[in-house]
């Protein structure tokens, strides 16, 4: 600290406006908040002393890290997503620490994520899931390739940049598998769209399936609009799941290619789900054109073809 700081400042604010990472004396402006996810907040951070580039910058107060179980988890949430590269995957920036406050700087999807595009459009024309869905096979295979699962693919991981790109994020429960045809048995948080195999704790375990059944209830909700074990209460969701009970609404028409990928996926048995590199070659993504690789950002309000 420079003599000329009075020490107290430090400790009357929780997030100062300016804050100084003494690593490497880069300092930030904190920019409007961008949303909370647990005990983390996030918050547009401009770099003051690199042209200004906005990050995204997630803060977790130490207070909230007292307990080893969410020390362990963040640990692992940065060891894991640091050492990822990948176009469809939101790019880990830097972290630093000072007093209060953990910060984790990640790149900016102004677009939010697709939590709030279904929230706007309700449901997406099939062109888009189909615009959608490559891009997040891209992500998953190369979290597979890498012998990473994500164990929480949901709309609100899957950020959209200023360009539109699919950028998969929250790294908070994936785990590293720390040799070939490994099985994990726990996980703590609760997933969302979270496969069967998981809620029976089966001895058998979990591995990269659960993140194909995920897969599955985010094709279903951007084809339907909403996902399809969805209740009121978690409890009836979670039985829902267990009995693979759910079904095509009649009211709304979707291709028998997309409602036969889907079929695919969402199976109990986990030995008999599609892997992500044979989803690549399902009919559903055989169209007689081409799929588009970006969409306008028109489609943010409304469909693509109402041009
Ligand atoms: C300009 O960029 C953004 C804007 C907004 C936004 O407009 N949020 C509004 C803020 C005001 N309230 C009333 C409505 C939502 C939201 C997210 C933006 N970008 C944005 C947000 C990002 C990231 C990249 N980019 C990453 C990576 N992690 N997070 C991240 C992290 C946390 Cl802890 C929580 C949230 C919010 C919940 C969510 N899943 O969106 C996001």
């Amino acid at each position: 600290r420079s003599s000329a700081e009075p020490a107290h400042t430090e400790s009357m604010t929780i997030i100062e406006e300016v804050v100084k990472d003494k690593g490497v004396i880069r300092r930030y402006s904190k920019g409007k908040f961008l949303g909370k996810g647990g005990f983390a907040k996030c918050y547009e951070f401009i770099n003051l002393d690199d042209e200004k580039k906005v990050q995204a910058a997630k803060i977790i107060p130490k207070s909230s890290l007292t307990k080893n179980r969410a020390r362990q988890k963040l640990i692992s949430e940065i060891k894991i997503h640091k050492s990822l590269n990948h176009t469809n995957i939101v790019k880990f920036q830097h972290f630093f620490e000072d007093q209060e406050n953990v910060y984790i700087l990640l790149e900016m999807c102004a677009n939010q994520t697709m939590n709030e595009l279904i929230k706007r459009r309700k449901r997406l024309t099939e062109l888009e899931v189909q615009c959608y869905l490559l891009q997040i096979l891209y992500s998953i295979k190369y979290l597979h390739d890498n012998r990473v699962i994500h164990r929480d693919l949901k709309l609100g991981n899957l950020f959209l940049s200023d360009k539109m790109q699919i950028k998969l994020g929250d790294f908070g429960l994936a785990t590293k598998l720390d040799y070939e045809g490994e099985r994990k048995r726990t996980i703590c948080g609760t997933p969302n769209y979270i496969a069967p195999e998981i809620l029976e704790a089966k001895e058998t375990g979990h591995s990269f399936e659960v993140d194909v059944w995920s897969f599955g209830v985010i094709a279903f909700t951007l084809l339907i609009g909403k996902p399809p074990f969805e209740t009121n209460d978690v409890k009836s969701t979670y039985k829902k799941i267990r009995t693979n009970d759910y079904s095509f609404p009649e009211q709304i028409q979707i291709s028998s290619a997309a409602k036969n990928m889907i079929k695919k996926i969402l199976i109990t048995d986990p030995s008999k789900r599609p892997t992500v590199d044979e989803l690549f070659y399902d009919d559903f993504f055989k169209t007689g054109g081409s799929i588009p690789k970006l969409l306008p950002v028109s489609t943010l309000a409304c469909p693509p073809s109402a041009s």
